[in-house]
């Protein structure tokens, strides 16, 4: 049976242990449950939940419209079938530090491992746009302090992340990180640094966990996994990667269906019947009800 086998807690623990061994933890961003299940088959250390993908799938964009309940239930939903830390971002905490505060213990709830909480103004925008504006360092340190205080499970993870590189620069942002760090911040997520010099200025900057934001078609290079490891951050994300993949896949499949008539030019692309069924687990599900496995699948399948 496909059930998870391990608990919120045991998934937090998970995660403080991957980012104190000094690994490098690849983090792809979930597009659903089911992928989310997938990412976890093939070997990956952690699940990420993208602000900018649980807005896109309600077909908005990523400019603080969704809720933090909206969010929450979506998360749960993902923590329910896989044993893979996930880590959420949380945008800019929902409102003022008392939203922020209600929001961890909503994702606590949810069977989180942490979440990310930013420095932007509520009115946010992908961090790798233009013309964000920033909550002053204060603010956001009463942000930081609300979160920390509201978590009940010390393992649960809070991750500061500044948006000032491209607003104030570099050495601003890297003072901020430090008062962010200072204010109880776990981690660290410096955004849309344009190269590796300035991954390695945080780096040397900072002591703790230190997550570099892989998006396409943004403002950082998109570095390798070898790459980090050698500039000692700690989480690759990817958080739009497989969202991304899977668009292109459907519009490609919806051009050929339009202009062909019938999908079966599409059909060896597509992920099969049976390999679907093993993600899901089908047979295991017999051991609950013989007869749920009385069928034979197609050939060709
Ligand atoms: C990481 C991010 O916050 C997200 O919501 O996934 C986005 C990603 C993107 O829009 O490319 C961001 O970098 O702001
Ligand atoms: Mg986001």
């Amino acid at each position: 049976m496909p059930h998870t086998r391990t608990t919120p807690t045991g998934r937090r623990r998970a995660l403080r242990e991957g980012l104190a061994s000094g690994r490098l933890l690849r983090m792809p961003g979930a597009v659903n449950p089911y992928t989310a299940r997938l990412i976890q088959e093939h070997g990956f250390e952690a699940v990420y939940l993208s602000g900018a993908v649980l807005a896109a799938e309600l077909c908005l964009p990523d400019i603080g419209l969704t809720t933090s309940t909206e969010i929450a239930a979506r998360a749960q939903q993902v923590t329910r079938v896989t044993d893979l830390p996930v880590l959420i971002d949380a945008d800019t905490g929902f409102g003022a530090p008392v939203n922020a505060a209600r929001t961890v213990q909503l994702f606590e709830d949810a069977g989180l491992a942490g979440m990310h909480l930013e420095d932007q103004t509520a009115t946010k925008r992908c961090g790798h746009l233009d013309g964000k504006t920033l909550v002053t360092r204060d603010e956001m340190v009463q942000r930081i302090r609300a979160a920390v205080g509201a978590r009940r499970d010390d393992d649960f993870l809070l991750m500061a992340r500044t948006d000032a590189r491209a607003v104030e620069g570099l050495d601003a942002a890297i003072e901020r990180a430090k008062a962010y760090v200072d204010a109880g911040a776990d981690a660290v997520f410096p955004e849309a640094l344009t190269g590796e010099a300035e991954f390695e200025a945080f780096r040397k900057a900072l002591d703790v966990p230190l997550l570099a934001n892989l998006t396409e078609f943004g403002k950082s290079p998109l570095l390798t996994t070898t790459a980090l490891e050698s500039l000692g951050y700690n989480i690759a994300l990817y958080p739009v990667t497989l969202f991304r993949l899977a668009n292109g896949a459907v519009e490609d499949g919806l051009r050929t269906l339009a202009a062909e008539g019938t999908q079966e030019s599409l059909v060896p692309r597509m992920q099969t019947r049976s390999r679907l069924y093993e993600v899901l687990g089908y047979a295991d599900y017999t051991a609950y009800d013989n007869a749920l496995a009385d069928f034979t699948l197609p050939p060709g399948d």
